[in-house]
């Protein structure tokens, strides 16, 4: 495992190997003040400077004036100044940082960097993952300080681990990297159409999933994938030419968009979805667990679709139980889990949405591989 200069590697807990952020470590922390219901500043303030100043933990505070921001800040930085890169906001902020570390010549280091999370944004999944990781109950505070102070704890004590990364190809031959989730249908839906209600927090998504059930829609397209119980077979017959990132990681689990799967894919019979999610981290929001048992570096995409047919009613069970990581155990025909390791979905519907890590993105065929370990997350 890499190592920044000054920090240590100690076997913690049940023999998993963290590395410790040194003291004093350097840690730039990333505000975005609108994200949420516009308070990320004040919560910082409020209630995480002080813990860190106790800690040791001298910060300096970038507030980001604008979108992509923090993604060409982190493409030019001097990565050699900071011991970890810190965002307060939602995950969209997080979204940008990973794919300007990525975007550099040096991404091979550079993602390494520690990235830390403290909850400002409304939906907050990383922050709820990385809290559930730490083993602490859930939880429960309305305004939910309680998941920031024990995101703020866990940056006091500095225990860092290895986090998944996603490659996700568009059809423009764009590449992204994701560390949260690829949505496409109900979902995706639902969180970009709650962005209106976002000044009411995290329940903006249960307003969203009401609102978006009253209308509820079928969308239709293919999906292929390779579970994870496949050897990672080596398929792909030429490099993937790919604009956005400067160069690897190679996705050898990949063929050409244009080109079929390979043998060894499963390909999903059904062709009309109500939603097709594939989650990298065991939660899709604070209150959305969605993935019991995940982990930030398990080595999974973990892929769930729920196949046309499924009532209202149904639905809305599957959301309200997912609250507690109970969904699957609904006996639901329409929902379908599997861990895979690369998937591809290809949208007939005309119109639709496709979101990554919570970002809307370009909307067409869309082809993803898991990347074990590939960053370094701050958690508990
Ligand atoms: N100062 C800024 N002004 C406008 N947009 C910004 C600013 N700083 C960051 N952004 C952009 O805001 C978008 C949303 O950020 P983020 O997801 O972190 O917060 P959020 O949308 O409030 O979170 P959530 O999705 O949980 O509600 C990101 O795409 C980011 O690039």
């Amino acid at each position: 495992m890499h190592r920044p200069a000054g920090s240590t590697c100690a076997p913690i807990g049940g023999g998993v190997v963290y590395a410790e952020l040194r003291r004093p470590c350097r840690v730039m922390i990333l505000v975005n003040p609108h994200s949420g219901r516009g308070q990320a500043l004040q919560l910082f303030t409020g209630h995480v400077r002080d813990m860190l100043a106790e800690a040791a933990v001298p910060h300096t505070l970038v507030i980001t004036e604008h979108q992509n921001h923090a993604r060409e800040l982190v493409r030019k930085a001097d990565l050699s100044q900071w011991d970890a890169l810190v965002i307060m906001s939602g995950d969209g902020l997080l979204f940008e940082v990973i794919n300007g570390l990525m975007e550099r010549e040096d991404w091979r280091e550079a993602i390494q960097t520690p990235l830390g999370i403290l909850p400002g944004g409304s939906g907050n999944a990383l922050a709820a993952s990385v809290h559930h990781y730490s083993g602490e109950a859930e939880v429960t505070s309305a305004w939910n300080e309680e998941l920031l102070l024990s995101c703020g704890f866990m940056l006091c004590k500095g225990l860092v681990r290895s986090m998944d990364l996603v490659s996700i190809h568009l059809a423009s031959r764009r590449r992204l990297f994701s560390f949260l989730s690829l949505a496409w249908g109900f979902v995706s839906d639902v969180d970009v159409e709650s962005e209106r209600y976002r000044h009411v927090g995290a329940i903006r998504f249960l307003m969203g999933t009401l609102v978006r059930l009253a209308s509820l829609r079928v969308y239709q397209g293919r999906l292929a994938y390779l579970p994870v119980v496949e050897a990672p077979t080596p398929a792909r017959p030429e490099t993937l030419a790919c604009q956005g990132t400067a160069g690897a990681p190679e996705d050898s689990l990949l063929p050409g968009l244009d080109q079929p799967v390979p043998e060894s894919w499963t390909v999903v019979r059904e062709e009309d979805f109500v939603l097709v999610l594939a989650i990298y981290q065991s939660h899709l929001a604070e209150d959305l667990w969605t993935v019991p048992g995940a982990l930030a570096d398990d080595g999974a995409i973990h892929l769930f679709y729920v196949t046309a047919g499924i009532s209202r009613p149904a639905l809305l069970r599957l959301f309200l139980a997912m609250e507690k990581g109970g969904h699957l155990a609904c006996g639901c025909p329409h929902l379908v889990y599997e861990k895979v390791k690369a998937l591809r979905l290809e949208p007939v519907s005309p119109q639709g949405m496709i979101t990554v890590d919570g970002e809307v993105v370009e909307y067409g065929p869309v082809q993803a591989q898991i990347h074990p370990g590939l960053a370094r997350l701050i958690c508990g």
